[in-house]
């Protein structure tokens, strides 16, 4: 133990100090930029008048502060319930436990978009689908129409479906869902793009010039699967090697290289 002043600074508080350091730190970012930031300012100045207050033995005022401070920590709980939430939220499926559960979660993901995807190019229906990391596009999803649903192949063709309002634009998806439908995406001014790829696939480029993006492209004039991936555009892709690209992207294990099975039919040619 040291002693600092009259008190004793020992190991174990030097480790409780790290730590609510940490949790301020990791709190601040949270808040920082949000209104939550004034209230929380606003409780810290209470909370420093009250102790002041007692320090000085002012017992009367100090009570009304403790109750309005009981009383507002109880309203923070309830304004921010909605960020509390998603934090806990995010807290959870950050963790190995919530990986270890759903493990499944990707390779259901890769499923449902191959399934769509052989579907749209079987019927030549256009299509753009973004798979985004982490918290990249959000002024892209902000600017289509958002969604929180389950990637599943039907929801795909819905909405891709020439007769449905959200057809036109991109779907994101982030995270194992999808985030927002009939986005606009940049559309690249590499002036070296063949002038056989229109808007839809010029778009696919452009976002993935500046994002850490992969963007499945299908088209509509002749239902050929491309993807675009740092600033290159990839087109007449199998399905096995859409499938390869999709796994390595999201981070999942491939079980073989297309490369090396490339002397079988794709599945694309022979559904
Ligand atoms: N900036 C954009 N962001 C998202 N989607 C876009 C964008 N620009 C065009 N699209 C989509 O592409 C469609 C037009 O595709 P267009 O025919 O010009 O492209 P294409 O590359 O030739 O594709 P296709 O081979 O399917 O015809 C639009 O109806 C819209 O759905």
């Amino acid at each position: 133990m040291l002693p600092f002043g009259f008190l004793e600074f020992g190991l174990k508080d030097f480790i409780e100090t790290l730590i609510i350091a940490m949790v301020i730190v990791l709190l601040y970012r949270w808040i920082r930029g949000s209104f939550a930031v004034p209230v929380v300012i606003g409780l810290v100045i209470v909370f420093a008048i009250n102790a002041a207050v007692s320090l000085f033995g002012l017992t009367t005022i100090n009570f009304i502060l403790r109750r309005l401070l009981d009383v507002g920590i109880l309203a923070v709980i309830i304004i921010f319930q909605p960020e509390i939430r998603k934090l806990l939220y995010n807290i959870g499926q950050n963790t190995s436990l919530y990986k270890f559960f759903d493990r499944g979660g990707s390779y259901s993901v890769i499923d449902e978009v191959i399934e769509a995807v052989k579907s749209l190019s079987r019927s030549k229906t256009g299509a753009l689908i973004v798979f985004a990391k982490g918290a990249t596009l959000n002024d892209l999803v902000d600017k289509g129409v958002e969604l929180d649903a389950s990637v599943s192949s039907e929801l795909l063709l819905t909405i891709f479906n020439r007769g449905t309002p959200l057809h036109d634009g991109a779907v994101i998806i982030r995270d194992n869902k999808i985030v927002a439908a009939s986005a606009y995406l940049p559309i690249s001014q590499n002036p070296n793009i063949s002038s056989v790829f229109g808007t839809r696939h010029r778009a696919a480029l452009g976002i993935s010039e500046v994002n850490d993006v992969l963007v499945i492209v299908v088209s509509e004039e002749t239902g050929r699967v491309s993807i675009a991936q740092n600033g290159a555009l990839t087109s007449g892709m199998t399905i096995q090697k859409l499938r390869y690209e999709m796994q390595k992207h999201l981070g999942e294990k491939s079980d073989e290289d297309p490369e090396m099975s490339s002397f079988r039919q794709s599945e694309l040619e022979s559904s």
